[in-house]
């Protein structure tokens, strides 16, 4: 924050604006529970003050939790304050709490009793914090809806420039959405609207910046780039508004959101190493080719673990790969201990048929060579499983589903060959065997994913009614699917959970995804 603010100095801007909580990131959770924490973010709010101690510099806006020396309530409010000349002059807490999805916010904070506008440089500020803006009917389509206005409750009183600061996470669609509706907003009050978005990956939630200025026409005139740091002065009388393709490709949008939330995990965790299995189908050929790019070629180990039922290819096609992607590649054949396990297990197995016991056995001994590499160099290791295999529990526990961070668990199949797709754009980075081959675990003599779950493109829409779009069974078999299928897709869902419950942290593109904003119970025995 320091440094964004000696950079912009010599440009004498009147006012420097960042994110919601940008003081301690979002979501803090339970860090806002410890005294010593709020005690820190005292110390930091003072030494953001004295930065505008000269009354030659800028005021800046910026967000974090205070404590409101209530006994009653929560006792901390997510404010936004404007520092000006060494001093705060205005403090508008949030009066919208959101609690739902991946929010948690009445569980730390009280609402905002009030709105109000500051005086600054001629103009009457209405600052608001993120949920404050949100409350519009066009986006509320199930009828959830504040009663509180906090934007028109601003605008009424006579507020001459609306400023929002946000930690907006990154969903698939959502930028088109913040879009609508600042403009609205803007066009509605013929305010000129500043809205500004945390950028970064904080475990699963990514935030994709992309802060945005309105005129007071509701016409768009700045509009910064999504997934990374940026700072520039914006003239709000400016009339010269943007033109042309205003949103990033959706599936673009996809690729650097992962890129950003693998760099930032492993930024913020103290990794600097990745090791990723690479079984030359296309999940862990994306997966690689996203953690290369997050953190860079020499830290990326691609390691391919061929068993009696690997196909020739999957050697030869994961080389080419790394090849591709300039990263380092290693082979270890795991036939002799997958050979070793059957022996030491025979007698107890002996009056048994093979079944995926065997099959699991050969994705937990890869885990766990895997899990050597990251104890013996420090590296983190990369799960692959797509939202499908985790909606299915299409997945080993403990074998395939060992790791630390899952990049791909809210990316369904269909879309990891969309992104592929996407990654090959411009020159073949990810093989055309990989891509064009029938998805296949290879635990077994000739199987293929097809042979047990539904064709993706049927399975991948009914898992995004079901958990997206939460709709019954009777409503997806009503949009055309075969009745059995959704049947049996939502309840491999539902049984499944127990994996989901222990498998490694996912990234979230979609708007719902498995982790923290989607609570349910493991033991449950309800009718469909
Ligand atoms: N409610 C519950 N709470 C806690 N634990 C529960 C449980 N229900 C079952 N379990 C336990 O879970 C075990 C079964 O789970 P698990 O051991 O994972 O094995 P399971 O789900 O039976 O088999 C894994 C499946 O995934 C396929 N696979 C594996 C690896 C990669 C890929 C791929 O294409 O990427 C596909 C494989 O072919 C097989 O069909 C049971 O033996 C039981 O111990
Ligand atoms: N032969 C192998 N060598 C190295 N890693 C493997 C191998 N087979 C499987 N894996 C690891 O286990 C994960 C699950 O792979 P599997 O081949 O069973 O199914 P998949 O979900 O279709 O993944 P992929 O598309 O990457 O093959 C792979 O993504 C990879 O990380
Ligand atoms: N921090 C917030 O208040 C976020 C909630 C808001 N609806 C968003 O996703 O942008």
């Amino acid at each position: 924050m320091k440094q964004f603010y000696n950079e912009l100095l010599p440009q004498k801007p009147d006012l420097i604006v960042f994110p919601e909580l940008c003081v301690v990131g979002y979501p803090p959770k339970d860090l806002l529970e410890r005294w010593w924490f709020i005690e820190q973010i005292q110390k930091a709010k003072e030494e953001l003050i004295a930065l505008t101690s000269s009354s030659f510099h800028p005021g800046i806006v910026f967000g974090l939790p205070l404590p409101t020396g209530e006994k009653q309530g929560k006792g901390l409010v997510n404010a936004a304050l404007l520092a000006f000349q060494g001093k705060i002059i205005h403090q508008q807490n949030k009066s919208l709490l959101p609690t739902y999805d991946v929010f948690d916010e009445t569980r730390y904070f009280d609402p905002a009793q009030q709105q109000e506008l500051v005086a600054f440089k001629g103009e009457l500020l209405g600052i608001s914090v993120c949920e404050d803006a949100w409350n519009d009917p066009e986006f509320w389509p199930k009828g959830r809806r504040y009663q509180l206005d906090p934007i028109q409750v601003m605008a009424e009183k006579g507020a001459t420039c609306l400023v929002n600061i946000s930690a907006s996470p990154f969903q698939i669609g959502k930028e088109k959405v913040r879009f609508r509706l600042i403009h609205n907003h803007s066009q509605r009050f013929h305010l000129p609207f500043v809205y500004v978005n945390q950028v970064g990956g904080n475990d699963d939630l990514i935030f994709d910046g992309k802060s945005l200025a309105c005129n007071n026409q509701g016409d768009f005139i700045k509009k910064a780039p999504g997934f990374r740091e940026w700072a520039r002065i914006v003239d709000l009388a400016d009339q010269s508004t943007l033109i042309g393709d205003l949103f990033q490709d959706s599936i673009e949008s996809v690729f650097d959101a992962l890129v950003l939330g693998v760099q930032d995990y492993m930024k913020k965790c103290g990794f600097k190493k990745a090791v990723i299995g690479l079984s030359g189908g296309i999940d862990s050929a994306l997966t690689a080719v996203i953690a290369t790019r997050a953190v860079g070629p020499n830290n990326v180990l691609g390691i391919s673990m061929p068993s009696p039922y690997s196909s020739a290819g999957s050697i030869e096609d994961s080389q080419r790969l790394s090849e591709n992607l300039g990263i380092p590649f290693e082979v270890i054949p795991i036939s002799s201990i997958y050979f070793s396990y059957l022996k030491t297990l025979s007698k107890s197995f002996a009056e048994t048929k093979k079944d995926t016991t065997e099959e699991n056995l050969q994705a937990r001994i890869r885990g766990n060579i895997l899990m050597a590499f990251s104890n013996k160099y420090g590296y983190l290791l990369l799960s692959t499983g797509n939202k499908s295999e985790m909606a299915t529990g299409y997945c080993t526990l403990y074998g395939d589903m060992s790791g630390g961070l899952a990049v791909l668990s809210d990316v369904p199949k269909t879309m990891v060959y969309q992104i592929a797709d996407y990654v090959n754009h411009k020159s073949e980075i990810i093989p055309r065997e990989i891509i064009q081959k029938a998805p296949s675990a290879e635990l077994k003599p000739n199987q293929y994913d097809q042979d047990t779950l539904p064709p993706y493109p049927v399975l991948d829409q009914i898992i995004e009614l079901w958990i997206e779009d939460g709709l019954s069974v009777e409503e997806i078999a009503a949009r055309g699917f075969d009745r059995k299928t959704v049947l049996w897709t939502v309840k491999r869902i539902d049984r499944n959970e127990y994996k989901r419950k222990q498998a490694p942290p996912g990234l979230k593109v979609t708007s719902k995804a498995f982790g923290s904003g989607r609570r349910m119970p493991i033991a449950t025995d309800y009718s469909y």
